[in-house]
């Protein structure tokens, strides 16, 4: 990778009690004495009846809304929406949108949001999709995006640009966006995606161009740290149901029935966590956040046992990446190649248990299991977005373009306590977001199982030490 060496300083402006912004770049930082224009939006018909339409200069989001009456006022970030005044005059902007990493619904209706939005609200018409993600750039044609071209593609699952892993090269991508004219970049994508962004905007600003760099935060995974939640997840999650709902049919429906369910989540097991408490017919609920264990006292077979003679049948759902402790250990051709954006390729947890559970049964001849394992890994990501998440798409793709407008780069846009703000990269891609074992979530889902929390007392409390060494 063509990376730069420099990279800028955070931006930190503190007031008083306790109050910090962590504010985001803007093209003046580097770019000396650079006009601004009135927004165009104060004479679009839809928009001027809004009362106080555009966001004072001077509005920041808390990150941390629960207080007490002595706490300091903390991190804030600056809120996303309309400047009373723009950097940039409709007829100046070339922007291009990129889509990286691994599929998520809602994907397209952010690039319809971006390229509409930009249209209606802001008279851009020149908007280019780069195919296949950061390869793009340099290798291949880019797409010109139109309202009309963008108008259905959000009844469509995918990307309709393409997506891929892997292939950032920094100073082509850079060169590309220079020689192409663009100077509004918008990249849609996960963590990987953001560090990728954050080394573009640290090259374009060495370049002194005028270029903003603006990211829109994806992940069915929702991992993604800061932000209130990733677009797509609760279409994901809904969609989770479907199988939960048929390895629940097939396994009330023979004696001692089993239905195992996988589902993605590679580091975290939010979508794990989330499909378990909608669904409600969950017995065992195994995430990568929270060991397990299947022999002996307390273990997964031990209780497996117990439900079925209880209930006669029972659903069990698995993260994807819980467990590889154990498929590392003990399955001897070990694949420990990685995709191409250097993601660690997992194992079949949900193979390797189905095998586990079937083998001690089956050799301790304690009683007839029936297991069906199904795997609809693709099938909760690969879907068009809900409702809500549609919704969702549109505020994440005006907030980026009204950032972009106004001159605001190097930042990820997304809801904080359900005010949309902008984020400076690094605060999206220093860590992953996980789900927290101690806090209520986990044990409503741990009480809505009945499972077994698989921890002894004393790994509870150095659990309890280590999540909170993490949150400081
Ligand atoms: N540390 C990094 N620096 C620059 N680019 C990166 C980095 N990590 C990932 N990328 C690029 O970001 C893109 C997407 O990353 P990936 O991890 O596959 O998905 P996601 O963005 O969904 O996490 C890939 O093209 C990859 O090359
Ligand atoms: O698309 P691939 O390469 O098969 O990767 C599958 C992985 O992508 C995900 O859906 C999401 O990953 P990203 O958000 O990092 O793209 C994971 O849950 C899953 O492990
Ligand atoms: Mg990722």
């Amino acid at each position: 990778m063509g990376n730069s060496t420099t990279t800028t300083e955070p931006k930190i402006v503190s007031g008083d009690c306790g109050y910090l912004l962590e504010d985001v770049p803007h093209l003046s930082d580097y770019i000396p004495d650079l006009p601004t224009y009135p927004n165009p939006l104060q004479d679009n018909t839809a928009y001027s009846v809004v009362k106080q339409y555009f966001v004072s200069v001077d509005d920041t989001v808390a990150q941390k809304i629960v207080v007490q009456k002595d706490s300091p006022r903390g991190t804030h970030f600056r809120r996303a929406g309309p400047r009373q005044k723009v950097y940039f005059e409709s007829n100046e902007v070339d922007a291009c949108i990129v889509t990286c990493g691994g599929l998520c619904p809602g994907l397209n209706t952010v690039i319809r949001e971006i390229v509409c939005g930009l249209y209606h609200m802001y008279g851009v018409t020149r908007v280019v999709g780069i195919e296949l993600g950061y390869k793009g750039f340099y290798a291949r044609n880019t797409i010109p995006l139109t309202p009309k071209v963008v108008n259905d593609i959000h009844k469509r699952g995918g990307t309709i640009l393409g997506a891929s892993r892997g292939g950032h090269d920094t100073s082509k991508i850079v060169d590309s966006i220079q020689d192409r004219g663009i100077n509004q970049v918008y990249i849609i994508g996960g963590d990987g995606t953001q560090k990728g962004a954050s080394v573009i905007f640290e090259e374009i600003r060495r370049r002194g161009l005028k270029v903003a760099v603006a990211g829109i935060p994806k992940t069915i995974d929702n991992d993604i740290p800061v932000i209130d939640k990733s677009f797509g997840f609760d279409t994901a999650v809904e969609e989770a149901q479907r199988a939960i709902k048929a390895a629940h049919v097939e396994s009330e429906s023979v004696e001692n029935g089993i239905g195992l369910v996988k589902l993605m989540g590679r580091h975290s097991g939010f979508i794990a966590m989330y499909a378990t408490l909608a669904s409600r017919d969950v017995d065992c609920c195994l995430i990568p956040e929270s060991p397990f264990y299947l022999e002996g006292p307390g273990g997964m077979f031990e209780y497996i046992e117990k439900r079925l003679k209880e209930n006669g049948h029972m659903v069990i759902v698995v993260a994807e990446g819980a467990g590889q402790e154990f498929l590392s250990e003990n399955i001897c051709s070990i694949d420990k190649k990685q995709d191409a954006s250097g993601n660690k390729h997992l194992q079949d947890v949900g193979f390797w248990i189905s095998q586990k559970i079937k083998d001690h049964f089956n050799k301790h001849q304690k009683m007839n299991i029936n297991l069906k394992y199904i795997d609809p890994t693709y099938m909760i990501r690969a879907i068009p977005s809900n409702a809500s998440d549609n919704e969702y798409c549109t505020l994440l793709a005006h907030g980026a373009i009204h950032g972009a407008m106004a001159g605001y780069t190097g930042f990820t846009v997304g809801p904080v306590n359900g005010r949309h703000a902008y984020i400076p990269f690094h605060r999206i891609t220093e860590r992953q977001n996980k789900v927290a074992i101690m806090d209520r979530m986990w044990a409503r889902c741990l009480s809505s199982t009945n499972q077994p929390s698989f921890f002894s007392p004393k790994q509870l409390s150095e659990k309890k030490a280590e999540e909170e060494l993490g949150e400081n």
